[in-house]
């Protein structure tokens, strides 16, 4: 059986049955076991948690049980690609590495160590504006590998405009401004554990670096850091936002800007009404507003307003090549990876982030493949999907 095992070719991304990296730790909930027994249950639970009770995240989850996908036979399947092109790139497949902030609190080399995961297998890593290395040193090891830069809009627009003039200057592609984050949820676990992500680890090193944030300050943080920190809390956030205020960067960056946490049908005819040029359909991994939709029920009316006008994508939730594959028959033109990848970091830095993504991708491709689609632009709703 092995040997027969050796010789089977089962996915573009894992050579042979033997080559499949940390066998042992196959699917997303064995990596998170793994994770949880390395880190402090402050590490793990600012990760794992969610708002409230977690409802939204189990919601999360339950919507992809809605949809079945019903599989075509005799298709000719043999040769496949996952490839797609988001605005202008050529990309292996249809995933990017979410933007999670304070990665240095799971793994010394946080951010760097994932966004040379990303990079080594040619995946779009979305850089937080809450990273715990900066923009630069993030775009350092990455070569000239796609990134995108999240953004939390500050209440100090000098600062806003400093961390796009920056991302423009390292080589990202794209502006991700995430909407629903105006400011921190009730956490139920971080707050037991009265936790601040930004006082762990490497902290909020990419504010820590910025000339504008650094101006406010009498002293520089390393003398005195409680007054950065006080800082860092009353300009994370503005909730005054509205739409129009999509200007002042729509005005001062070429590149293409897409607004994250849109769930509503209206708010996305209001991005795109503003100059967005993408929407990222999510509820922030159930960490915002406990309660919300889940991301897949939101995708069709919010897709159905879009009308094709901009690129769709969507995240919270996804755990299993089948998940993607409904999200791209609904019509979403990629997905985000959260929570899984941060498990794999916390395991093996690096090498626990290429082992995630490269099993979700491998699952991705079996599972399109044996659908009977060849590649993701013929996969569609037609015949893929019903609703229990
Ligand atoms: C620990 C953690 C930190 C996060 N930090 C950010 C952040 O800095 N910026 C942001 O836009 N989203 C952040 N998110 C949300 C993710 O980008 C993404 O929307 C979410 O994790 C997707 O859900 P999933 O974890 O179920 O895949 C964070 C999520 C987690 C779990
Ligand atoms: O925890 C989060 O979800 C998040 O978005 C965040 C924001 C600022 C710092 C660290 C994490």
């Amino acid at each position: 059986m092995d040997n027969i095992g050796n010789q089977v070719q089962f996915s573009i991304y894992q050579t042979s049955l033997t080559d499949i990296p940390y066998p042992h730790l196959i699917s997303i909930e064995e990596w998170e076991k793994k994770a949880q027994s390395k880190l402090s249950p402050l590490a793990f639970d600012y990760v794992h948690g969610g708002a409230g009770c977690g409802e939204t995240m189990q919601k999360n989850r339950d919507a992809f049980t809605k949809w079945s996908i019903i599989p075509r036979m005799w298709r000719n399947v043999e040769q496949r690609s996952l490839q797609i092109n988001l605005f202008q790139n050529n990309l292996p497949a249809p995933l990017l590495l979410a933007p999670i902030g304070v990665q240095s609190i799971v793994h010394d080399e946080g951010e760097l160590a994932s966004a040379r995961a990303a990079a080594s297998l040619h995946i779009p890593y979305i850089a937080s504006t809450a990273s715990s290395y900066t923009l630069e040193e993030i775009a350092n090891v990455m070569g000239n590998s796609v990134r995108w830069f999240q953004l939390y809009w500050s209440k100090d627009e000098e600062l806003v405009k400093s961390f796009i003039s920056r991302a423009e200057k390292s080589g990202y592609s794209a502006i991700v401004i995430t909407l629903d984050t105006p400011m921190m949820a009730w956490r139920e676990k971080d707050l037991q554990h009265a936790h601040l992500p930004f006082l762990h680890g490497k902290g909020i090193a990419n504010y820590l670096a910025d000339p504008i944030f650094l101006s406010h300050l009498k002293k520089p943080p390393k003398e005195d850091m409680p007054s950065a920190i006080a800082l860092w809390t009353r300009l994370f956030g503005d909730a005054t936002l509205t739409f129009e205020r999509l200007k002042l960067i729509r005005e001062s960056t070429r590149l293409p800007i897409l607004l994250k946490g849109i769930l509503h049908p209206d708010d996305a005819e209001l991005a795109i009404q503003n100059g967005a040029n993408g929407i990222i359909v999510s509820n922030h991994g159930g960490r915002q507003v406990d309660g919300t939709i889940a991301t897949l029920d939101a995708l069709p009316p919010v897709l159905a307003a879009v009308n094709h006008r901009v690129p769709v994508l969507l995240d919270s939730g996804i755990r299993r090549g089948s998940d993607i594959l409904k999200a791209i028959a609904l019509g979403a033109s990629a997905v985000l990876l959260g929570r899984p990848y941060i498990y794999g970091l916390a395991v093996s830095g690096e090498e626990g982030v290429r082992a995630v993504v490269r099993h979700l991708l491998a699952d991705l491709d079996l599972t399109m493949g044996l659908a009977g689609y060849r590649a993701i632009q013929e996969i569609s709703n037609d015949c893929l999907l019903v609703k229990n």
